[in-house]
């Protein structure tokens, strides 16, 4: 930290060292409104010098073993573990969500990362072949791709950087990552611990900037063969366009408008629980979190008056808070934005059951200034309103009720995107028939978010293209060759 003033100062790490930047941008603390920390404005300067130091510590990095690499991962996952607390206090300031769910799900997820792909990437085969008549073997062997841009969001700040980082560098690759803007003080911190874990200088790069700034120069330069971004779907678009003249490598992990579909024979004790977090878990700012609840008719009454009096117990508090459930929104604009979407479903006769406008919120005068809302639920709401079919990200959630299996599938599927479903049934016949037919990358049935790191994740049609996960990762960041023999 440079000290200038009383403000926390991040600078860039390149080539193994801090360094500072010309220009920097105001971040700011959710919970009060108020700017607590500086972040490097980089541009080309920076990107140039992080694909210089990239370039230099490829061979040596490259030429490790993955048994060497491994060791190196879970020396970075112990050292973060160390620091759980203190990073699960940042996460939280940083971004706004509650210390509680930093502490028990950002960062223990962070060190999970790490441990993950440093395990897995031990475990690699390759394909081999002697089915031919020309009397040949052919087989394959991957290599690292090369210098690995990363891309990632504010919504899950750690989580998502070193669901990039482990594997790119597992894989052997070096890496320049771009946290977001909004929140790069976890990265920055993570930084600190990477020559204690053995990372060799120029292996792993932090650029911090705006998209448009440092992100495109990341995208577009030529020495960057590939790119792993989480994030919206016009920037995605954008990173599509900027990459198109060099034929990335590309994997896209964009949004959601993930359907909850709730059958008659759901069992409401589990299920209502599961769907409020579903939808307000991180302040409804995760890609997955439930937007559109399908409930069947029969159990409509009665689901909504459950799920309103359970949500209005999902208290919204300062991030500090223990009691609370959920914190603050990212910024100013995005709380905007989630509330114009609310007053547009008034507008359109949608009725608001609980939350923004209905009920109030009471937070200290201190924390007058925080980008807070309550958990909202809307209902009495067509399937063309904008607010069931576009990305919201905030903590509201729409219910409907629907008649048939048939019908409700096809209502499922009826928005561009297919990230997420849940489905709630006792019927087993129709969990598996039901999850065949949505549209959806993901399909949790009975429960939400229980994640096996090993199966592919990503979503289908506008949520994104390619998958991450133990193998899809592994062949992301890799170049496969195909060997043949004649003997
Ligand atoms: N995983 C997800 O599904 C996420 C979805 N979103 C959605 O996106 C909306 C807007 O949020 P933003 O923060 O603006 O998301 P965004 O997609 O603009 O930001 C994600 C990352 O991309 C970078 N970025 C932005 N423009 C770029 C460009 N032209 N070239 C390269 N990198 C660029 C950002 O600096 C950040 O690191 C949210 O309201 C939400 O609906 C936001 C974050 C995560
Ligand atoms: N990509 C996102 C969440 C991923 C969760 C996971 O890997 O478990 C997101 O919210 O953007």
């Amino acid at each position: 930290m440079a000290g200038t003033n009383t403000l926390m100062t991040l600078e860039n790490f390149i080539n193994g060292k801090f360094v500072p930047c010309n220009s920097y941008i105001d971040s700011y603390d959710p919970s009060t409104g108020e700017v607590y920390c500086r972040v490097p404005n980089s541009g080309k300067e920076e990107i140039e010098a992080a694909v210089e130091a990239a370039r230099s510590a490829f061979p040596g990095w490259s030429a490790r073993s993955p048994q060497e690499r491994s060791k190196v991962l879970h020396q970075l996952a112990d050292l973060l573990e160390q620091s759980l607390e203190e990073l699960a206090q940042a996460e939280s300031r940083d971004q706004g969500k509650t210390v509680t769910l930093a502490r028990s799900l950002d960062i223990p997820r962070a060190v999970q990362n790490l441990r993950f792909f440093a395990s897995s990437v031990l475990h690699h085969t390759s394909e081999c072949t002697q089915a031919d008549p020309a009397g040949c073997v052919h087989y394959t062997v991957r290599a690292p791709v090369g210098i690995a841009g990363l891309i990632s969001p504010w919504n899950l700040p750690l989580y998502l950087l070193t669901w990039k980082v482990a594997p790119a560098i597992a894989a052997g690759n070096t890496v320049i990552a771009k946290p977001s803007e909004l929140t790069s003080v976890t990265a920055w911190m993570m930084c600190k611990l990477l020559e204690k874990a053995g990372v060799p200088p120029g292996v792993v790069n932090i650029v911090f900037g705006t998209g448009p700034r440092v992100g495109e120069a990341l995208v577009a330069h030529p020495e960057v063969p590939l790119i792993s971004f989480t994030g919206s779907q016009p920037t995605a678009e954008r990173i599509i366009h900027l990459s198109a003249p060099h034929c990335k490598k590309l994997s896209l992990e964009l949004g959601g408008k993930n359907p909850a579909i709730i059958f008659e024979d759901a069992n409401l004790e589990e299920c209502i629980p599961t769907t409020v977090k579903s939808s307000f878990a991180n302040q409804g700012e995760i890609c997955l979190c439930t937007s559109r609840i399908f409930v069947q008719r029969s159990i409509y009454k009665e689901f909504l008056e459950k799920f309103v009096e359970a949500t209005r117990r999902w208290k919204v508090g300062i991030p500090s808070d223990p009691l609370a459930s959920m914190g603050a929104l990212i910024s100013k604009a995005h709380l905007e934005k989630v509330r114009s979407y609310i007053k547009k479903a008034r507008s359109e006769g949608a009725r608001i059951l609980c939350g923004e406008g209905v009920d109030t919120l009471s937070l200290p005068a201190k924390n007058q200034g925080g980008y807070f809302m309550l958990p909202t639920v809307i209902t009495h709401i067509k399937d063309e309103s904008c607010c069931m079919k576009e990305e919201i990200f905030g903590p509201v959630t729409c219910v409907v009720p629907f008649d048939s299996e048939e019908e409700v599938i096809q209502r499922a599927n009826s928005v561009k995107y297919g990230l997420a479903a849940t489905v709630w049934s006792c019927n087993v016949g129709r969990v598996h028939r039901v999850a065949k037919k949505l549209q959806s990358g993901l399909v949790w049935t009975n429960c939400w978010l229980i994640r096996e790191l090993n199966l592919p994740f990503g979503g289908m049609k506008s949520s994104g293209v390619g998958r991450e996960g133990g193998k899809d990762s592994y062949e992301f960041f890799t170049e496969v060759k195909t060997i043949t023999i004649k003997h």
